[in-house]
């Protein structure tokens, strides 16, 4: 039977003979499929023109009746049926290649559409394969092309070319886009099919060469980079024949750090009433825009697929989720470091554990630089030279915008293949990474939105593993972060993590010895950590911070103690009077305001300021360059993350989402007393306004 599908091969039969109708030429053998349904509570529902029902603010499908059908649900029968080629098939089920059996209900339900060539919208959790969802059925389409070049012909007609290019897979991050032209090549080994990548931080020379000596049927790449290829004449990369192009992760990409380029992108395509089109979009929410995109892009017949059955628990709420809340952000590193530690032990007790393997998120590139730096410089005992790391062979990587692209690729390829390990992340793996055994995901400040929180979490308890997530946050946070939050199971955790809420301000001699020793072992290993690097983090988190408090003023308060007492600075660092105007807080007395090698307190201590030239310590960094550079280049490259942080803009200007907390409405406390929601309490207390209970969920 496979040769017949081989020889008229399904979705370019239908193509061919009905490139906008697609339902009523279903091949006899897809008809076949048709049967009795055997995963009833998965809803999936082909729109016919009403896809309005699908509310456009709302991220949640219409309910609809389940369709009886019976899908085939094991990779196997594809084979046998005739669906598929034997060498993909071949690649996911054999133990040595991808060792898959069975489905899942997003791979099940979108392939019978999918191999027609029929337009699908596919929202699925996070985690359940969606990947392989798209993949399959692409490459056999493209297999099934009569008119290329793959294993079959290439004797008779030679190499692909770069004009060969049938299926456009677009993802929003880069190392999103190399993972799935990794699975690509994976489903394609042995098929004469060529995936090639075009991703940002690349040279682009090199990769367009690749495709030009290679040939290409597949292209995954990031926006920016397939917007320069195709709107590039002589770039000599072109699909004219394109018949099918995927968004992944399409709420991202539709957001508005990329829909223009998406937008271009698509112009640049053949025109699909010339060219047969097939789109694809999955996406974790359906929200306005990624609903704008499929009006205006898909077919009326298009199938919606929905696989969130009403009794399954979503990652976010199955997932154990606690919260910590911090004496200061001082205390931030000192906590995982401290997690980390307890878990070895725990784990060294009872072997059935997995080794620690965590992704710790912040909010900006510059925090996750300067936490990697540390961590890799703790020693046993701080005061030695050279020592054994405490945390013994466990790799700590790091991974944001600001390294190179193959830096990049290289931290997730090493954390992946990593048993025991820790990876310093912004959010450029908060969505579709894949990485195996995660054990815990730990985000560190207050999210940039929910979203954000679910995307990262779900890098944990993935492919029905167990896993947990951890949020350090500050104490002054809740309020913000409860409204957002609110119906998620994350429980507050006073008590695991001591050094939480220990005072960093203080000797360590009050504290218990593993306490003193955790944050002896910090404060040494931070010491070691370029002065320049730790003055320029703490200009990055102030874009963060101002928008995480509702007190401008206790924001910098809460930054000023990080500077001494966590990042070991004797002063806070000088923040120029440009951005100081623009984010509105020229005058908060806290603020030191200087230009490079002059600085003056805020003008809220009186406009005379005084001028004062940076004291010796500057004369230690040890790196070049003044501090008015630095600050420019981490911020660039916080922008390079596209909203993965929250930063200013390179110019000084406002933060790049404003949540109205311009007031200094919280400002009602001083030092580290402070009001929630009317009711004043110490730091130490674990008093909580109502919204959040002591030990409820929020
Ligand atoms: N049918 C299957 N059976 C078992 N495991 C599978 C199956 N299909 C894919 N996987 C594995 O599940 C993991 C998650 O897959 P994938 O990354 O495609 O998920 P995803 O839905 O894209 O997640 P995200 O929403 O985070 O992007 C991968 O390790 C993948 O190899």
């Amino acid at each position: 039977m496979f040769g017949a599908v081989r020889r008229f091969g399904v979705s370019q039969a239908l193509r061919a003979s009905a490139p906008r109708t697609l339902s009523s030429r279903w091949a006899p053998q897809l008809l076949k499929w048709q049967a009795p349904a055997t995963r009833s509570p998965v809803l999936i529902r082909s729109f016919q023109t009403s896809y309005p029902a699908l509310s456009a603010a709302s991220a949640e499908a219409s309910e609809a009746p389940a369709v009886d059908q019976e899908l085939i649900t094991e990779f196997a029968d594809l084979q046998t049926k005739g669906f598929v080629d034997a060498s993909i098939v071949r690649n996911i089920i054999s133990p040595d290649r991808m060792g898959l059996k069975t489905m899942t209900d997003v791979q099940s339900q979108s392939l019978h559409h999918m191999l027609q060539g029929g337009d699908v919208l596919a929202q699925a959790k996070t985690g359940t394969g969606k990947t392989l969802a798209f993949l399959l059925p692409t490459m056999q389409n493209i297999l099934s092309d009569p008119t290329l070049n793959t294993k079959q012909d290439l004797g008779r007609r030679g190499q692909p070319s770069a004009a060969d290019i049938r299926a456009l897979i677009i993802s929003p991050t880069r190392e999103l886009a190399e993972q799935i032209a990794a699975e690509a090549m994976k489903v394609a080994a042995g098929t004469g099919l060529k995936v090639q990548t075009a991703v940002g931080g690349t040279q682009k020379r090199l990769g367009l060469q690749r495709i030009q000596r290679m040939g290409c049927h597949l292209l995954v790449g990031t926006p920016g980079r397939i917007k320069d290829i195709f709107s590039d004449p002589s770039s000599g990369v072109s699909a004219p024949r394109l018949n099918t192009l995927i968004l992944d992760e399409a709420d991202r990409l539709l957001d508005q750090g990329f829909a223009p380029e998406v937008k271009l992108i698509q112009d640049l395509l053949p025109d699909p009433f010339k060219v047969s089109r097939q789109t694809v979009m999955f996406s974790a929410t359906v929200p306005k825009e990624v609903m704008h995109m499929v009006k205006r892009t898909m077919k009326p017949d298009f199938k919606f697929v929905k696989t969130v059955r009403d009794d399954e628990v979503p990652t976010h709420l199955r997932v154990p989720q606690k919260t910590v809340f911090l004496r200061g952000y001082e205390n931030a590193l000192p906590s995982i470091l401290e997690l980390a530690k307890n878990y070895q032990v725990k784990q060294q007790a009872n072997p059935d554990l997995r080794p620690f393997k965590a992704i710790v998120y912040f909010n900006s590139t510059a925090e996750v630089n300067l936490a990697a730096e540390a961590f890799n410089h703790l020693k046993v005992e701080p005061t030695e030279q050279r020592s054994q790391n405490p945390l013994g062979r466990m790799r700590l990587l790091e991974i944001h915008a600001r390294l190179s692209q193959s830096q990049r690729t290289n931290s997730a390829n090493t954390f992946r293949k990593s048993s025991e390990a820790i990876l310093f992340s912004s959010d450029v793996t908060a969505r579709g990474m894949d990485f195996p055994e995660v054990t815990h995901v730990i985000q560190v400040g207050v999210p940039r939105d929910r979203e954000t929180y679910i995307h990262r979490l779900g890098r944990t308890a993935r492919a029905n593993k167990t896993g947990e997530g951890w949020m350090f946050l500050h104490d002054g946070e809740n309020d913000y972060f409860s409204d957002r939050l609110r119906d998620l199971p994350i429980h507050e955790d006073s008590q695991s993590i001591p050094t939480a809420m220990a005072d960093m301000s203080k000797g360590l001699d009050n504290l218990s010895p593993a306490t003193a020793l955790t944050i002896s072992q910090i404060k040494a290993a931070v010491q070691e950590v370029p002065l320049m690097t730790r003055e320029s983090t703490y200009r990055s988190q102030l874009g963060t911070l101002l928008q995480s408090f509702a007190s401008k003023r206790h924001a910098i308060r809460i930054l000023n103690d990080l500077a001494l007492n966590g990042y070991g600075l004797s002063e806070p660092p000088a923040v120029s009077p440009n951005i100081a105007r623009n984010l509105g807080i020229s005058k908060i007395p806290e603020l030191v305001i200087g230009h490079s090698q002059q600085r003056h307190v805020g003008l809220g201590q009186g406009s005379s300021s005084t001028d004062r030239v940076f004291g010796g310590h500057r004369s230690s960094d040890r790196s070049s360059g003044s501090w008015a550079r630095s600050f420019d280049r981490s911020d660039r490259s916080d922008r390079s993350d596209r909203g993965s942080s929250r930063g200013f803009n390179d110019r000084g200007g406002m933060p790049r989402r404003s949540f109205d907390r311009d007031n200094d409405r919280g400002d009602r406390s001083s030092g580290r007393g402070r009001s929630f929601g009317g009711r004043e309490r110490s730091s130490g207390g674990r008093e909580r306004s109502s919204g959040f209970g002591s030990r409820s969920p929020f």
